[in-house]
């Protein structure tokens, strides 16, 4: 049994906070406006979870207006997205994101990321792919107001012994 799900997310640049994409700290004059740390990949990603066990969404489970929330660690949330997952006898087939933004440039932190995603989602390097893109100067994006992101992802039933 496979399922399949999308995720989508968008974070607006702000001053004075830290640059945190896909679990790490990215070197960067601003980082991302949010309740939580901001982390636009990793929200992307559970929520693309979510979808595919037809769960809803990030929001429904950590509602930005609860304090309990504020300045989460995306990870933890992820991590919590998993275990709901591995809850309904699912696991990663793999992940296909794209991050979208004028700068900085990611391909030098894309393995890094890679490896940081596959070890909260609990699979394999080899089942995450992560790109990056401008949008040509165009839009929000291109005018660096913010990032946004979007993946898909597969999961597959687990095992039964
Ligand atoms: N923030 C970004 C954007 C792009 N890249 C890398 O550059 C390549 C070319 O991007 P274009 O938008 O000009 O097509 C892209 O394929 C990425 O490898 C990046 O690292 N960070
Ligand atoms: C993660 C949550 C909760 O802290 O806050 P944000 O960082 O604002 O992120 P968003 O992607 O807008 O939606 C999910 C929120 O509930």
């Amino acid at each position: 049994m496979i399922r399949i799900g999308h995720g989508f997310d968008v974070h607006a640049f702000t001053e004075g906070r830290p640059l945190i994409i896909g679990g790490l700290t990215i070197p960067h004059e601003k980082g991302l406006a949010g309740h939580s740390d901001a982390d636009v990949l990793l929200h992307t990603i559970a929520d693309a979870i979510l979808g595919a066990l037809a769960l809803g969404d990030i929001g429904k489970f950590f509602p930005d207006t609860d304090d309990a929330f504020k300045d989460m660690d995306s990870k933890v949330l992820l991590g919590e997205v998993v275990r709901k997952m591995n809850e309904e006898r699912y696991e990663i087939g793999n992940v296909d994101a794209v991050i979208m933004a004028e700068a900085p440039k990611f391909r030098p932190h894309i393995d890094a990321m890679r490896e940081s995603v596959a070890s909260i989602l609990k699979t394999q390097v080899s089942n995450v792919n992560i790109k990056a893109t401008t949008t040509e100067k165009l839009g929000f994006v291109g005018r660096a107001e913010g990032i946004t992101s979007e993946a898909v992802v597969l999961l597959t039933k687990m095992e039964e012994y």
